[in-house]
């Protein structure tokens, strides 16, 4: 395929980028023009949306997980909602070739989690799309990357989904004349390789092939962002985080960006079939942030530090004492601090799970780095638990805890604004959580007499600006979403705000 027919795709409704080509990356995006943050680069309608793989039992027109009720014509997963609904997407799509081969849906034990049958939709629904629109196929399917080698070398993965895929719409689903076992397992990888995950608008999830917006390039510093839109077919839009010039390489993050390097790489390499080389990954310091840094056990004041961060089996040495320690020691104890954060993960959203998570953030002060990702991802738990759950409501917080929780906000805020800088959802939603106690504080410190009447305007002038830069970020969300529905929130905020502060009155300075 040349390269240039890919950018006069039709499904394209927006685009301001081109393709390009390297050894390292394979293809990948680029401005085509230069771009202003929060601008729009391409618009594209998905070749195909389905059910996740590895997934328990789902509607299949809607998602809604563990449905009872099933097709009145296939016997194949179906609310009954969608059942009586003619446009529903299994109807349209995979229904008729079920029923034609009566192929059986057979009943897992309840509570199961995986329903291996349920793994041939996706790709069924693409094979399906090859046949509908050849030329697309052969335009914008076909190219992509699906690392066959790689994922042959993963025996039991390759052999189940032969299995549980190729073999049953072969075999079962008497598809053999239409598909060849080399192609549905070509499918299966550009799925593995390429798809994006999305929400319904009721929040369940799924996922989606974009052929041009899926070439995009990783980078665990992204520069571009997107939205997936279920009201409008689950069109998806990818926007610039930060301002691009022309000819600079699109970057998508394909992992969590609040995860340590190990975890991204380790992520990337199974997932993804490649190890990432970009700047954060080789620097040992993570750009300074000390992601991944964990406290030396022979020195007071030394950091550990992988000496080749993306290597599997690196030493680790402290900076300051040299001490040196192996990669299976440190993956032991960053495990066992992981399984203490999950296990409070699990916990009921209540007092206890908050003062467990203040537990284990004190008490790792003397293990990790305090920017480490495990301290940072406590930091997130507290943030979203400060203010909502029983005993610590807003009302009830004190200004000590008020500052707590304002302090923890600043303090993911500053690693995102490093692995996430510029119009981030991360961003957006910490700003959220940071307005409201410097509202609060700003209020009672006014009641106290210790703030003058222009140093409470002041105060709430900083909180109008952070509602501002959150509305700014998630005003381009699906409105149903959760950050759709958090936007208009933060703009109610903003306009009451904005009122109170107008309503103070010049009197007060
Ligand atoms: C979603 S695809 C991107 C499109 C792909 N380059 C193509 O030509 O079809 C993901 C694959 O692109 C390559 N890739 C993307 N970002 C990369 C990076 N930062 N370093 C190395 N390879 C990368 C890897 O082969 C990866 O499995």
């Amino acid at each position: 395929m040349s390269v240039s027919n890919m950018t006069a795709t039709p499904a394209l409704e927006v685009n301001r980028t081109a393709v390009e080509c390297s050894r390292i990356y394979g293809r990948f995006l680029v401005a085509n023009e230069p771009v202003q943050r929060g601008e729009l680069l391409v618009q594209e309608q998905p070749l195909a949306i389905g059910p996740k793989c590895n997934g328990y039992v789902l509607c299949l027109a809607c998602y809604r997980p563990d449905v009872q009720e099933r097709c009145s014509l296939c016997g194949w997963p179906l609310c009954s909602l969608c059942d009586g609904n003619a446009s529903n997407q299994h109807l349209e799509l995979e229904c008729a070739v079920l029923q034609l081969a009566k192929a059986r849906f057979y009943e897992m034990p309840a509570g199961s989690l995986h329903w291996p049958q349920l793994d041939c939709i996706m790709p069924l629904r693409v094979l399906l799309a090859k046949e509908a629109q050849p030329e697309r196929w052969l335009n914008e399917v076909a190219p992509m990357e699906h690392h066959e080698q790689a994922r042959r070398e993963n025996a039991d993965v390759w052999h189940a989904d032969r299995v549980n895929i190729a073999q049953y719409l072969r075999g079962p689903c008497k598809l053999a004349e239409r598909f060849s076992e080399e192609l549905i397992m070509q499918v299966v990888g550009v799925l593995e390789v390429n798809a994006f995950e999305a929400r319904t608008s009721q929040g369940y999830p799924l996922r989606c092939l974009y052929p041009y917006t899926g070439i995009l390039a990783h980078n665990c510093v992204p520069n571009t962002a997107r939205t997936i839109h279920p009201s409008e077919g689950y069109k998806i839009r990818l926007r610039a985080m930060v301002a691009l010039e022309a000819g600079q390489q699109l970057q998508h993050s394909y992992t969590y960006t609040l995860d340590g390097t190990a975890q991204r790489q380790a992520h990337l390499r199974e997932g993804k079939y490649f190890t990432c080389s970009c700047e954060r990954c080789l620097d040992a310091s993570e750009l300074q942030t000390h992601f991944s840094s964990m406290k030396c056990g022979q020195c007071t004041e030394g950091w550990l530090l992988p000496k080749h961060p993306t290597a599997m089996n690196s030493s680790w040495n402290c900076r300051a004492c040299d001490h040196s320690t192996s990669s299976e020691e440190v993956r032991q104890i960053v495990a066992a601090l992981q399984a203490e954060v999950n296990a409070v993960q699990a916990l009921d959203m209540g007092p206890k799970r908050l003062e467990e998570s203040e537990r284990l953030l004190r008490k790792y002060k003397s293990l990790l780095h305090p920017s480490h990702y495990i301290a940072t991802s406590l930091r997130q738990l507290l943030i979203e638990m400060y203010g909502r759950v029983q005993g610590y409501e807003m009302v009830q917080l004190t200004d000590q805890l008020l500052e707590r929780k304002a302090s923890l906000c600043r303090e993911v805020l500053r690693v995102l604004n490093i692995f996430e800088p510029g119009l981030s959802r991360a961003r957006a939603m910490n700003l959220y959580e940071l307005h409201v106690p410097l509202v609060l504080l700003a209020k009672s410190g006014f009641i106290a007499s210790k703030l003058s009447g222009g140093e409470l305007r002041a105060r709430l002038v900083d909180a109008i600006d952070l509602l501002k830069e959150c509305v700014e970020i998630l005003q381009h969300e699906d409105q149903r979403s959760q950050e759709g529905i958090l936007c208009g929130v933060a703009k109610q905020a903003l306009q009451q705000l904005t009122i109170s502060v107008e309503g103070l009155g010049s009197e007060l300075d």
